[in-house]
């Protein structure tokens, strides 16, 4: 899969942009605040229908615009592909493939898989459990549909269940009855689902932690869930009472976490800097390759100031492995020029470099 050119006007502080893609890597160099990640978040919004760092549409718009619009030219195997997004002001974004507005915007999630490494994954280790799972949602999300929609209706019968329990009027059990049915239905299958994500997911992440680190460190991951031991319908019936005067509900899949550890200890405690980055490198990039197996082809790659804080041996395991052919076209940015260099010089590929400077890109 290819980024062929993007269009950018108006998005963030992006004012206008015309941009050809080398098919291996793009680098963007520039000081801090000049919108190299803006660029990346461009192409992530083109991916995911929203912004990777601001969940607000409008604040995404270029301050004192009124609208801005991101349009991407892709191949995808033999075909190409045209995205399109455009955003007003109070109003709702509009989102097109090859000219036809999508009805749904989750109808286009998974079509242009990508993967970010971003400064702001350091929330996966650190923030909550929700953290943890939306980065398993997201990576299931990108190549199994029934899961993203099992994942709608799951959602949609919690908040149902939970608006019961908060409710000051009594409530009809039959009535709670109905969403926990639903929600045991869509989170048994959501529950399957992670499990044989997770078993497939950490010898990938452990070769290439393994890897960066020169195989000094012992990692892993653990899927928690209230669904391993008893069905989660008997469970919801059981806490029925409690749910009710807490008014919300204390089971289900939306309670799952992925432990994450350095040895025997949780990393988020006693890891370093460097070993909690390469640490979150190495879920995104079996991420990659766990998106490149199921669809078929490379996802994008997106690699955002990721050598801050690594020792020099880390960087260089870094750079052999995006210089080599596992990855497709990889678009990284940097504040200076010392580590794409090293990069350059190991590449075969041909590569461009931008320079951004307040919003501008030059090639
Ligand atoms: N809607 C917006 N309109 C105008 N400017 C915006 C908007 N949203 C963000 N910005 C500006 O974008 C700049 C940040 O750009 P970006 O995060 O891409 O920087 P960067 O080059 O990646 O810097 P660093 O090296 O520090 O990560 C900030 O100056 C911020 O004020």
């Amino acid at each position: 899969m290819r980024l062929n050119s993007l269009s950018i006007l108006n998005y963030k502080n992006i004012r206008e942009a015309e941009l050809v893609f080398s098919p291996n890597i793009n680098c963007f160099i520039g000081n801090n605040g000049m919108g190299k990640t803006n660029i990346l978040d461009a192409i992530y919004f083109l991916s995911f229908c929203k912004s990777h760092s601001n969940s607000i549409d409008s604040q995404n718009i270029l301050h004192g615009a009124e609208f801005c619009l991101l349009q991407g030219k892709y191949t995808l195997g033999d075909q190409t592909e045209d995205i399109y997004c455009g955003m007003k002001m109070r109003q709702k974004k509009q989102f097109k493939r090859n000219k036809k507005e999508y009805e749904r915007l989750s109808d286009h999630i998974g079509l242009l898989p990508l993967v970010l490494v971003s400064p702001d994954d350091s929330e996966l280790i650190q923030g909550g459990s929700e953290e943890r799972r939306k980065f398993i949602d997201g990576v299931i999300s990108q190549y199994n549909k029934t899961y993203l929609n099992n994942l709608l209706q799951y959602n949609n019968a919690l908040k149902q269940r939970n608006a019961l329990l908060k409710s000051e009027k009594p409530v009809d059990d039959s009535l709670l009855d109905i969403w926990e049915e639903q929600m045991a239905a869509f989170g048994n299958y959501i529950y399957e689902q992670r499990k044989l994500f997770i078993d497939e997911f950490i010898p990938v992440f452990q070769n290439y932690y393994s890897y960066i680190s020169v195989g000094n460190e012992q990692i892993s991951l653990s899927y928690h869930s209230q669904h391993h031991d008893r069905d989660i319908k008997t469970k919801m019936l059981a806490t029925r009472d409690r749910d009710r005067i807490l008014g919300y509900s204390t089971q289900g899949i939306h309670k799952d976490d992925l432990e994450m550890l350095l040895g025997d200890y949780p990393i988020k405690r006693v890891g370093s800097q460097g070993q909690n980055k390469t640490y979150l490198i190495s879920l995104k990039l079996a991420q990659f390759d766990f998106l490149k197996r199921t669809h078929n082809l490379s996802p994008l790659l997106l690699l955002d100031d990721i050598f801050d804080k690594l020792d020099s041996v880390r960087v260089k395991k870094i750079i052999e492995l995006v210089s080599g052919d596992t990855f497709g076209q990889i678009f990284i940015t940097d504040t200076n020029r010392e580590h794409l260099d090293l990069l350059l010089l190991q590449l075969e590929q041909d590569a461009t470099i931008f320079t951004v400077e307040n919003g501008e890109i030059s090639c």
